[in-house]
């Protein structure tokens, strides 16, 4: 008797278990860990994994699996685990965790299809179901005699593919292929008979007669010089034959990128590297942080280490922030590994996600280079995770699961006994302690490969700029050393540090300011449709023309946007062409690149942007860099908000005179004495961390203390606020004496989509049960969450203290 153990696909905590279920025979050969299957459940029929198998069970009346979703495992026994592992850690839940580890296609219902993948004979009864088709409907499949068995084993051979359907057929490129249709002696006869004005379909065919293969026709019609004209008759003719083949989508032309090759390593790099390689070398596991200023060659080093994985006939993982992960960044590495590189991230379509993960799995590369979830990618064989911008909080994901992917990494990296680099120019303070502690091994690059200094920085006072009676945003200095730019032919990148603002609209004689009806936080002003939004719950008006409170006629937009920078920018300085990138000019597919591509072909002098910008951009020609508000971030309610302003302004000097042109930097500030904006001007992170670390010790911070967010959400006020009470109570009862609980407070923004919102914040040291509790006081709740719509979240690792 064979039983599957499955996680249900059915988000509540009383099904976060396994439940078994009968496989029944035409299953009992092929199914194994890691497949989706089809499982009744109640009266429905749902999804869920199968992570394990056993041959009895303690529960009697088993029902039996109804189908089997894959034919090859989308979860390695790696994944299964790391899926566990997250789930606990997170306190979220198994099948939350799993799926997180999925492209997107795969997370929902698609039909699926079974797509020939050669022009092999096949089985008997194989080419009988397709009859003589490309691709059939999965269904034609089930309802033949074929078994699954028999399927699979075409599937690992790569001659038959199975493909989700997401809407028309999209997950799947098509591309035409010619090829002879008869022998090639007949072709040759062929050849003789053509009239002499069939001047290219002689060409074609005397192409074919050397060639004999199949090619795509795009290319066999550029390299022959002809069109589809020519083919078509030549197909009529019955001499040559199309057909359509799939082909996975790449979104990148890997030929489009030069080939470059490994650079002679400076001192420090070699310094770095090497405890590194030996770590590859020896199959161990470590943690390495690489501290190193901007330009100082880290990512040649990540390049060489992750050569030596492949070397060893390895895998690669490198992570880079979502933001940049530009294409100057994907050049670099598919311009060291070709096409053995997958890229992942967000902007890809989802069919485009589907493929790069297939590739993975199918093992066609060796190396992925992507935002926080590629950590997840299923290689088999990792020798080695990257982590570049480690400092960077998109690394946290922000739902369920709420995981980190630095520990995810650091969990990858034991299981497969291989080393996790971390790197950054400002590492976050939690890795910067581990590494003074031994508990990571830090490597220090303090020079730039070009041995140019870094930019030096100007801060400049604003206050004493509005004394003197300018009330733009540019002070003088900054309009000075812009002017001198432009004379020069140089370009200047402005950033505005637009975090924590948005363009509100207020009242001048009232202050009234139009906040969402359903969420306590002011409506964003959209100019190009004349519309305030809400951006949590997506609510939106029209900009009234009078208060509605006093009724008076003088309503103004506050908060800097990047709109209302580029228009006094050109007010100021009307020569200047400005190239503006925002998440308004970057939404669309490609924009990103497309606009960076012009920066950089010089068709504009001033690149302005928000904090996309700050990062991985490499411009020879930039001189001047200008930070417009350095201090929009600091009065965040957030303890790392000095720590983001000092990495921020770090980050962003660092785009400067990268060059042979000597850089220069003016940030412009309200606080030029407060020690992150005072310290990041002379790049001393040293001293930074030891100021940062004494006020994270005087005010119980991380890392001298963890923190727990416990958030709680319910449509009556009194309802949220003494839920959260009793959550309060309950912890204190349970956790030690050093343990600090807090709350319950409102949330900062205490109503969303009509939900009020308390917290409850747990500071502690040493709390080793800690999950344990919190699971249990959940489960007290577990009646209140189902039927009266109570909603409890739990953040083990707070990035967002909203
Ligand atoms: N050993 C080397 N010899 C010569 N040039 C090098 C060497 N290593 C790196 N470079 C070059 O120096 C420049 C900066 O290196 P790289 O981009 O790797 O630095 P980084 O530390 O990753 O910078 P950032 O943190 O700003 O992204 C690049 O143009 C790179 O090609
Ligand atoms: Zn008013
Ligand atoms: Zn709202």
């Amino acid at each position: 008797m064979k039983i599957a153990k499955v996680i249900v696909d059915v988000p509540a905590s009383s099904t976060n278990q396994t439940f078994d279920y009968f496989v029944p025979e035409k299953f009992m050969d092929m199914l194994t860990v890691g497949m989706r299957v089809i499982v009744p459940f109640g009266p429905r029929k749902i999804m869920g994994f199968v992570v394990d198998f056993t041959s009895e069970s303690s529960f009697n009346k088993l029902k039996d699996i109804i189908d089997v979703l894959d034919l090859t495992p989308v979860l390695t026994a790696e994944l299964l685990e790391l899926g566990k592992w997250v789930a606990n850690e997170t306190l979220s839940l198994s099948i939350t965790a799993l799926q997180a580890m999925l492209p997107q296609v795969l997370k929902s219902q698609y039909k699926k299809e079974l797509v020939r993948m050669t022009d092999e004979e096949l089985p008997e009864d194989i080419e009988h179901l397709f009859a003589g088709r490309d691709y059939i409907p999965f269904e034609e499949f089930e309802s033949s005699s074929i078994s699954y068995y028999q399927l699979q084993k075409l599937i690992e051979t790569g001659d038959i593919s199975i493909d989700y359907l997401v809407k028309s057929r999209i997950t799947k490129k098509q591309v035409t292929m010619v090829k002879p249709a008869k022998d090639i002696f007949l072709l040759e006869e062929a050849v003789e008979d053509l009239s002499k004005s069939a001047k290219k379909q002689k060409q074609l065919l005397l192409f074919f007669i050397e060639y004999v293969h199949e090619m795509e026709q795009q290319v066999l019609l550029k390299k022959v010089q002809t069109t589809t004209g020519t083919v078509k008759a030549l197909v009529e003719k019955g001499l040559l034959e199309t057909y359509q083949k799939e082909v996975l989508r790449n979104p990148y032309n890997d030929d489009d990128f030069a080939r470059t090759t490994p650079l002679e390593l400076t001192t420090e790099q070699r310094e770095a590297i090497q405890p590194i390689n030996e770590t590859i070398e020896a199959n161990k596991h470590d943690v390495f942080l690489i501290h190193g200023v901007t330009g100082s060659g880290k990512t040649e080093i990540y390049l060489q280490a992750i050569q030596n994985v492949l070397n060893k006939d390895k895998e690669a993982i490198v992570l880079v922030p979502e933001i940049s992960l530009t294409p100057q960044m994907v050049k670099r590495f598919k311009g060291r590994f070709g096409s053995n590189v997958a890229v992942m991230h967000s902007a890809l379509s989802a069919g485009e996600k589907y493929d790069e993960w297939r590739r993975i799995l199918r093992k066609e590369v060796k190396v992925v280079v992507g935002a926080r979830s590629a950590v997840f990618a299923p290689f088999e064989n990792l020798g080695i995770i990257i982590i570049d911008e480690e400092h960077e909080t998109t690394y946290k994901q922000e739902d369920q699961p709420r995981y980190h992917a630095r520990d995810v990494a650091i969990h990858r990296g034991e299981s497969n006994h291989c080393p996790v680099i971390l790197g950054s120019a400002t590492p976050a303070l939690e890795s910067y302690a581990r590494a003074s502690k031994g508990v990571y091994k830090l490597s220090t690059l303090s020079e730039r490969t070009n041995k140019k200094a870094m930019p030096e920085v100007e801060i400049i006072d604003m206050r004493n700029e509005l004394h003197a009676g300018n009330r733009t945003m540019f002070s003088r200095a900054l309009k000075d050393k812009i002017d001198k730019c432009l004379e020069k032919g140089e370009q200047i990148v402005l950033m505005l540090n637009r975090r924590g603002y948005s363009t509100f609209v207020m009242c001048r004689d009232c202050g009234h300011v139009k906040e969402c009806p359903h969420c306590d936080i002011a409506l964003t002003f959209h100019k190009n449709s004349n519309q305030l939004k809400c951006h949590y719950c997506s609510y939106e008006e029209s900009v009234p023309e009078v208060c509605p409170e006093c009724e008076s006629d003088l309503i103004r937009y506050f908060g800097t946007g990047t709109q209302k920078v580029e228009e006094s920018l050109t007010k100021l300085i009307p020569e200047a062409r400005v190239i503006r990138m925002d998440v308004d000019t970057t939404r669309r597919k490609g924009s990103h690149e497309k606009l960076l591509s012009q920066f950089a072909e010089g068709k504009a002098d001033i690149l302005l942007g928000t904090q996309m910008i700050a990062k991985g951009l490499d411009f020879e020609n930039v001189t001047l860099v200008g930070v417009l508000t350095a201090d929009s971030m600091l009065h965040l309610p957030d303890f790392r908000s000095s720590e983001k302003t000092f990495q921020l302004l770090t980050q962003v000097s660092g785009r400067a005179g990268r060059h042979e042109l000597p850089g220069e930097v003016v940030v412009q500030t309200y606080t030029p004495d407060h020690y992150s904006i005072e310290l990041a001007s002379h790049y001393n992170f040293n001293e930074f961390y030891k100021h940062e670390m004494s006020m994270r010790k005087a005010f119980q911070y991380p890392p001298y203390f963890y923190l727990a967010l416990i958030t709680v959400s319910h449509e009556n006020n009194v309802k949220a606020i003494q839920s959260t009470q009793q959550i309060a109570q309950l912890l204190l009862k349970a956790v030690g004496g050093n343990t600090v609980v807090l709350g319950p407070t409102p949330s900062a923004i205490p109503r969303i989509k009509d939900r009020y919102r308390y917290q409850c914040m747990i500071k502690y040291r040493d709390e080793p049960h800690l999950r344990k509790y919190i699971n249990k006081i959940k489960s007290v709740f577990a009646d209140e969450v189902r039927k009266n719509d109570l909603l409890i979240t739990v953040d083990m690792q707070p990035y967002h203290m909203m």
